[in-house]
């Protein structure tokens, strides 16, 4: 058995996981499938937006010269030669003294330069009255004012959010290079455990760490399998995970690795690949991690909260940073305390709060217990307790993570 080292900081811990999860390949993805991701290569457009002058108005191409002085009392009235509805090509020159219909989104006619709004007309079709005056430029929409060809539009590290796509979408890029999902395979051991959904019979509990697991991998742009979960029995766990190896880049695994006489993943990992630590922080003190016939593999604690807490402290920045992204960091304020707190001398304590953006205090929800996840549930901040401190009193500032 592998000998126990010293307690890591979580920090170090959470650096050796980062170091763990590979860099995920570039590839090029359609649209649809980068939402969430992050652009791998800078995107040059190849096209000018707008691509061509263009109407931002349904109305009349004028030259504004023709139109000057016009007013309700003393209108302008000029021959309509042409009709242009968006997508038309063929668009001749506005010759001077007349005008052409047209409609938002279609190519301004040569020698036009600006738009008369079809609500300050009489909308005519033959002949049409204009009621108002415009200047140059009036409600037209210049070629590249939006992009210039050749520029740089998304710089590499973008998240690609709707914005991000809708733009790559309007260049007329139908994939963009980005880091694939992490494909990440999760599994929960203990013989105590059952299917949410199915009856609950003694001494049993209801199965909810892989749930939690695919779901947090998913918010941060993963795909999640969830492997049945197995019993306490190591030919079965090292069978379930060598059917599926393969096709995944991360093996999360809750339970079965603190000091019980039936710790199926210690048993079945420890001196293979795979090696279990204490780290100062609590919940989560009990991790291993490492790589099992070649998949990268990290063994979070079974209760509920610490399997949660250390996907937050540990997988999620290593996922992250595997998916390209570079600001992994949660965001964190400072705030009071509105309840004294002890915490265990020489590890970093989270506890779970509440505080609303601008409040001065935090309010702790529940207890240190890492088997209270409705409180967890509740909470939308985690308050550290720093590892030097064992204690905090009503009103004293404390450094929360920000968990929303
Ligand atoms: N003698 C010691 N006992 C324990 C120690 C220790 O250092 N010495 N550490 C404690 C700490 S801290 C933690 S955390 C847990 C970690 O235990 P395991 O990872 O071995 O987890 P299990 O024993 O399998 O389960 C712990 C707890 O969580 C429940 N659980 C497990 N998996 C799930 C799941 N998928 N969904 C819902 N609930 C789950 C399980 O029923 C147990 O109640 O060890 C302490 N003990
Ligand atoms: O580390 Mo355990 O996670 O304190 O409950």
């Amino acid at each position: 058995m592998t000998v126990a080292r010293r307690g890591l900081t979580p920090r170090e811990y959470r650096q050796e996981i980062v170091d763990l999860v590979p860099r995920l390949p570039v590839a090029p993805r359609p649209l649809g499938r980068c939402v969430g991701l992050v652009l791998a290569e800078d995107v040059v457009s190849g096209v000018s937006l707008p691509p061509f002058d263009n109407s931002a108005m349904d109305g009349y191409a004028v030259r504004a010269s023709d139109v000057a002085g016009a007013s309700a009392d003393q209108p302008v009235r000029l021959p309509v030669a042409d009709d242009i509805p968006a997508g038309r090509v063929d668009v001749r020159p506005l010759a001077p003294g007349t005008t052409q219909r047209i409609m938002t989104g279609a190519p301004m006619p040569a020698g036009a330069d600006a738009v008369v709004q079809v609500e300050h007309t009489d909308g005519g079709t033959d002949v049409v009255r204009i009621d108002v005056s415009v200047t140059e430029r009036t409600h037209v929409r210049f070629s590249g004012e939006d992009v210039a060809v050749g520029t740089v539009v998304l710089r590499a590290g973008t998240v690609l959010h709707a914005p991000q796509l809708g733009l790559a979408a309007a260049i007329g890029v139908g994939e963009l290079p980005v880091r694939r999902p992490p494909r990440v395979l999760v599994l929960s051991t203990g013989s105590e455990l059952v299917a949410p959904g199915e009856p609950l019979p003694p001494g049993h509990i209801y199965e909810s760490n892989s749930v939690f697991l695919a779901a947090a991998v998913q918010e941060i742009g993963g795909e999640a399998t969830v492997l049945r979960f197995v019993p306490d029995d190591v030919d079965a766990f090292r069978s379930t995970i060598a059917a599926h190896a393969a096709e995944a880049d991360l093996l999360i695994t809750s339970g079965g690795v603190s000091a019980g006489a039936y710790e199926v993943v210690k048993d079945a990992l420890d001196g293979h690949g795979v090696e279990f630590v204490r780290v100062a922080v609590q919940p989560g003190g009990p991790q291993g991690r490492g790589v099992f016939e070649g998949l990268p593999v990290v063994t979070l604690p079974g209760n509920p909260v610490s399997a949660a807490l250390s996907f937050e402290l540990f997988v999620r920045p290593a996922l992250l940073t595997a998916l390209g992204h570079t600001g992994v960091d949660r965001a964190r304020t400072r705030a009071k305390t509105t309840v004294a707190m002890s915490s265990p001398s020489g590890r970093v304590q989270y506890r779970r709060g509440c505080h609303d953006a601008g409040q001065v205090e935090v309010v702790p929800v529940g207890g240190p217990g890492s088997h209270l996840l409705a409180s967890f549930a509740a909470s939308n901040c985690l308050i550290e307790i720093p590892a030097g401190v064992d204690r905090v009193e009503v009103g004293d500032e404390v450094d929360l993570v920000l968990l929303d």
